[in-house]
């Protein structure tokens, strides 16, 4: 007898409810491709249903079998920790469930296929009829920008073939945040090139704050420089070459054909669990049910967080048991910031005071939970733009 089953898409989330809802596209694409198999999706952060109660929901149709794949564009600390950690969780306690996780979506030819047509509907052109080149037009892309270089860096991949394929005059990689340039710094010196034509495309999946943000941005630039034609391009939204692009994720796991050679996304997180390098913990601002009180952030949530980053700065070893972990005697102040509390699933990034980088987006409204990561040194640089005291509502966004 096979086990049935089932498809789990693993989002991201929002605060805005518009990218929450957005984000439903993909489970209703991936459903026409698969109609007689059950899809759900979760999100990891903020938003409902969270990634725990779409496995229950595909645990309640009778799937034994979870074939989970990453709605991630690169393979960031999301991808490759936070999800596997709540699949790992989560699986630890079905003793019939076996969930497989699968690849990022990553620079497949169908993702940058839907970026390009999304870029040429965009300049009023058809991708289907393309003109031979765009020389006399700078193209901008924004990555989301991230702690983790290898996934900054496929950002800027993206860009170069990006740019060779449509033939841009040039063409430049900014990011939404985390790293540098940020946007409206990245815009400004691009502008110094002269172009009179300047495409922004959003390398993002559906819309929530950071399209927001980048577009009144791209705006701001635009306003004060009526010279320079600016083309905003649309997110990626669910193109049926984004939709291809998740049903390959889906089919390389269902067949068990991951690419030979190549470290599985949960095998290195299971390697850098063993290591002591990660662990296993509570996504800090995961969406929390409710009616379920076998999740979320109890109190008991937040001082196992908390303990746990205590353990982790000692670097001791601790199982997957969250309760034998609680038990811990060492004394400890519980004063963490916020910042501390989650240290494991977003480090301090290097460049954090780069001047082009985050500290450019000080005092624009940024989560506080991302400003935590910022020095007092660069705090107190950058103080004429901060209104009030950020540090202190660092918990802002868990509510
Ligand atoms: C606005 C905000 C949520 C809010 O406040 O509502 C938000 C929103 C969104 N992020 C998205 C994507 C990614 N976010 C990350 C990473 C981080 N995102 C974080 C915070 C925030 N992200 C909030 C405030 C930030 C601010 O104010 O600047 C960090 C700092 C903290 C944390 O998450 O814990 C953490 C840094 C970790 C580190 O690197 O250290 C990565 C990379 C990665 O995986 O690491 C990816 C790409 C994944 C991929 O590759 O696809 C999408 C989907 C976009 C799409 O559709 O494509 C949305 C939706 C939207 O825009 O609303
Ligand atoms: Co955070």
């Amino acid at each position: 007898m096979s086990k049935k089953q089932g498809i789990m898409i693993c989002g991201h989330g929002s605060r805005d409810k518009d990218a929450e809802r957005e984000f439903g596209l993909v489970a209703k694409g991936l459903k026409l491709r698969y109609p007689d198999i059950p899809v759900e999706y979760g999100f990891l952060e903020f938003s409902a249903p969270n990634i725990h109660m779409g496995l229950n929901s595909l645990i309640n149709q009778g799937v034994e079998e979870i074939f989970a794949v990453p709605g991630m564009l690169f393979a960031a600390t999301h991808a490759k920790n936070d999800i596997p950690s709540v699949l790992t969780t989560f699986e630890d306690k079905q003793p019939n469930l076996n969930v497989t996780y699968g690849r990022e979506l990553g620079l497949q030819d169908d993702m940058i296929e839907a970026f390009q047509a999304r870029i040429y509907e965009s300049m009023g052109l058809d991708p289907q009829n393309p003109p031979e080149n765009l020389y006399d037009t700078l193209l901008v892309v924004v990555g989301r920008g991230t702690s983790d270089t290898q996934a900054n860096a496929e950002a800027a991949k993206l860009t170069r073939i990006v740019n060779e394929n449509m033939g841009f005059g040039w063409a430049d990689t900014v990011y939404s945040g985390v790293t540098y340039p940020s946007v409206g710094v990245g815009l400004e010196n691009l502008m110094k090139l002269g172009y009179k034509r300047i495409v922004v495309a959003p390398y993002f999946l559906f819309t929530g704050r950071l399209i927001k943000r980048i577009a009144g941005y791209v705006d701001k630039v635009a306003q004060a420089n009526p010279s320079i034609e600016f083309i905003q391009t649309p997110y990626l939204s669910d193109h049926s070459k984004v939709i291809d692009a998740f049903q390959n994720r889906v089919e390389e796991i269902m067949s068990g054909e991951l690419p030979a050679g190549e470290e599985s996304l949960m095998h290195s997180f299971k390697r850098r669990l063993a290591a002591g390098d990660v662990d296993i913990h509570h996504h800090h601002a995961e969406f929390v049910d409710p009616q379920d009180d076998t999740q979320g952030e109890s109190k008991s949530d937040h001082e196992h967080a908390h303990d746990h980053s205590h353990s982790h700065q000692h670097g001791h070893e601790h199982s997957h048991d969250h309760s034998a972990d609680q038990t811990h005697s060492h004394s400890h102040d519980h004063n963490h910031s916020h910042a501390e509390s989650h240290s494991h699933s977003h480090g301090v990034y290097q460049h954090i005071g780069h001047p082009m980088g985050p500290r450019t987006m000080i005092g624009e409204g940024i989560c506080c939970c991302f400003m935590g990561q910022f020095t007092d040194e660069i705090l107190e640089e950058e103080k004429s733009k901060i209104d009030g005291d950020c540090t202190k509502t660092a918990f802002a966004h868990l509510k």
